[in-house]
């Protein structure tokens, strides 16, 4: 599937119902989703893998990874909300996906069923809660052999010193991402912000 069909086929998913500002809940654009998708199935990290999306919303990555042919695809977030609608969209677009809601900074989660190829994620950015990101990173490179994330523009070099000894950092992809007025505090119609799409690669 090419990047343009990928994108068509992921616009038509439902967004978040009542989004919730403390959880940073702004879907990722099918533009976005569709890049970062795209070009790591290009990297032969799609395909035939594992995939897990964490902190997977409404399921936009991990319903775009099912349709890119991934073996098996989990996606998990803590909000029950929200994995109601990653459910109905991956109904939607006819793709299996397991969906759970679990909280990525559970010592308890079972992460020998979580264990995948790839992970990929848009990890809350930390506005709201600084460090907020960490717990993703870290269990992503606890699941997985390669991390695709998505990050605020600039953050490269802390991704880079928070997993050093860990991860090598492969390659980072910047792109536009218009964010549409999700939260009471948002106070235009849309801002275009740019975000870096980092691939790590466990050492
Ligand atoms: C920026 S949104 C991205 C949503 C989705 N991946 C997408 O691209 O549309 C961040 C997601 O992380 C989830 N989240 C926040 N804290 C979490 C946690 N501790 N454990 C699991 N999910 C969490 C939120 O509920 C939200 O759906």
């Amino acid at each position: 599937m090419n990047l343009r069909h990928l994108e068509m086929r992921l616009e038509r998913l439902e967004g978040f119902e009542r989004p919730t500002a403390r959880l940073e809940q702004y879907q990722t654009p099918a533009p976005v989703a569709a890049r970062l998708l795209h070009h790591a199935a290009m990297q032969g990290a799609i395909e035939g893998r594992a995939v897990c999306d964490l902190g997977c919303g409404t399921g936009i990555l991990a319903c775009g990874a099912a349709l890119l042919g991934a073996s098996a695809v989990t996606g998990i977030d803590i909000d029950p909300a929200a994995i109601a609608v990653a459910r109905r969209n991956a109904e939607l677009l006819g793709v299996t996906v397991e969906f759970q809601v679990a909280d990525v900074r559970d010592p308890d989660l079972d992460r020998e069923a979580l264990a995948c190829d790839t992970v990929v994620m848009n990890p809350p950015f930390g506005a709201q809660k600084a460090h907020a990101d960490r717990p993703f990173i870290d269990l992503g490179l606890e699941l997985a052999g390669e991390v695709y994330g998505i990050f605020n523009e600039g953050s490269t070099p802390f991704v880079a010193a928070y997993t050093e000894g860990r991860a090598t950092i492969e390659e980072v992809i910047r792109c536009a991402f218009p964010m549409r007025r999700t939260f009471a505090h948002h106070r235009k119609d849309r801002v275009d912000i740019t975000v870096e799409v980092v691939r790590l690669k466990r050492i």
